[in-house]
């Protein structure tokens, strides 16, 4: 058995956020200008709710302008598109996030489409996609950057390493994939027609979960003394009646095998924000620089 570290993604997204805030400070003294986030919310989405309020506050302490439109489940997708023209347009908005996933009568690529790439901080638009892909300047996915951050800040560098990544949707898995390519590891993308996916799994240097099923990964499809980063955020309901948020993978199995992990939650989800308001001081130093 091993001691198992814990990578600890909320105290490093902390002191992220407070660089980004010092970074803010000087931008603005320089310029005149403050970085501004659009969020966009159709309905009421459970899962998406403590993410909009958590990212709320955190931009406005980081120095940032925040602006929420939450409109009704029923808004067509011409509303929709209308007001992303509207963002666009606006001199004060720097990023532009629409919060995924969307009601179904709405298209969600349709609507990706139309925002600004040069707006597009969550790097979910095809240049942005593309652009990552081919290696040139991009802004690239939050939760995939937060996971190469928190790996380059355990391991070092990254060449050379298997790394396995559970789950391929173009928000988490393909981005993420993506990066950890251009680190120089060898790549592996795993999903639900993947045949053993254990075995796949045991081979990881560096295994990440990013599927959105409540510990599917266990303890014993772990390779002793990988380093598993946990994107999932499930919630269940435990033996006592209560809700708690549980990750992709069973972190108990993992303790002693394991040889570093992020928790569920403090661990990927706090890295997500503090990427977000990155990308938007990037976009904002593009846009107005
Ligand atoms: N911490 C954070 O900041 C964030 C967390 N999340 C969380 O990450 C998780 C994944 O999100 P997201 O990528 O949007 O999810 P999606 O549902 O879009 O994608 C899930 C992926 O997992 C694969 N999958 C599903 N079941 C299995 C299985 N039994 N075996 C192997 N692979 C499987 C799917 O395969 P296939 O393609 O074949 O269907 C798919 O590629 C969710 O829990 C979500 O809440 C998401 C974004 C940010
Ligand atoms: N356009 C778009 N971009 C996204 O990046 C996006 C999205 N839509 N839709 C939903 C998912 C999910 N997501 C999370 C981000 C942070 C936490 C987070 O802060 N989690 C904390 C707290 C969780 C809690 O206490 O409930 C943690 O894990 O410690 C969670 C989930 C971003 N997503
Ligand atoms: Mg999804």
């Amino acid at each position: 058995m091993i001691e198992t570290r814990l990578i600890d993604g909320k105290a490093f997204a902390e002191t992220l956020r407070a660089r980004i805030a010092s970074d803010v400070t000087a931008f603005h003294a320089a310029t005149g200008v403050k970085p501004g986030l659009a969020v966009v919310l159709v309905g009421e989405d459970p899962a998406s709710s403590v993410y909009v309020r958590n990212k709320g506050r955190q931009t406005l302490e980081a120095g940032m302008a925040s602006f929420e439109h939450k409109l009704p489940a029923e808004t067509s997708q011409d509303e929709v598109l209308a007001l992303i023209a509207t963002l666009n347009a606006d001199s004060s908005v720097h990023g532009i996030l629409v919060q995924l996933p969307l009601p179904g009568h709405i298209d969600a690529q349709a609507v990706l489409a139309t925002i600004d790439p040069a707006k597009d901080v969550d790097g979910f638009h095809v240049v942005n996609a593309g652009r990552l892909a081919v290696g040139l300047e991009a802004l690239v996915p939050c939760t995939p950057l937060g996971c190469v951050m928190l790996l380059k800040d355990t391991l070092g560098s990254l060449a050379g390493l298997e790394a396995v990544v559970v789950g391929r949707s173009n928000i988490v898995g393909k981005p993420l994939a993506q990066l950890l390519l251009r680190e120089d590891c060898t790549v592996t993308i795993a999903h639900s027609r993947t045949r053993d996916l254990p075995g796949v799994c045991r081979r990881a240097d560096i295994l990440i979960g990013a599927v959105g099923r409540p510990e599917m990964i266990r303890g014993d499809w772990i390779k002793p003394g990988a380093t598993v980063i946990d994107v999932g955020i499930n919630r269940i309901t435990g033996a006592d009646g209560k809700n708690r948020l549980v990750g992709d993978v069973a972190f108990e199995e993992a303790q002693g095998i394991a040889g570093a992990i992020t928790p569920v939650p403090g661990g990927v989800g706090p890295m997500t924000i503090a990427c977000l308001l990155a990308n938007t001081l990037t976009a904002a130093r593009r846009l107005v620089g």
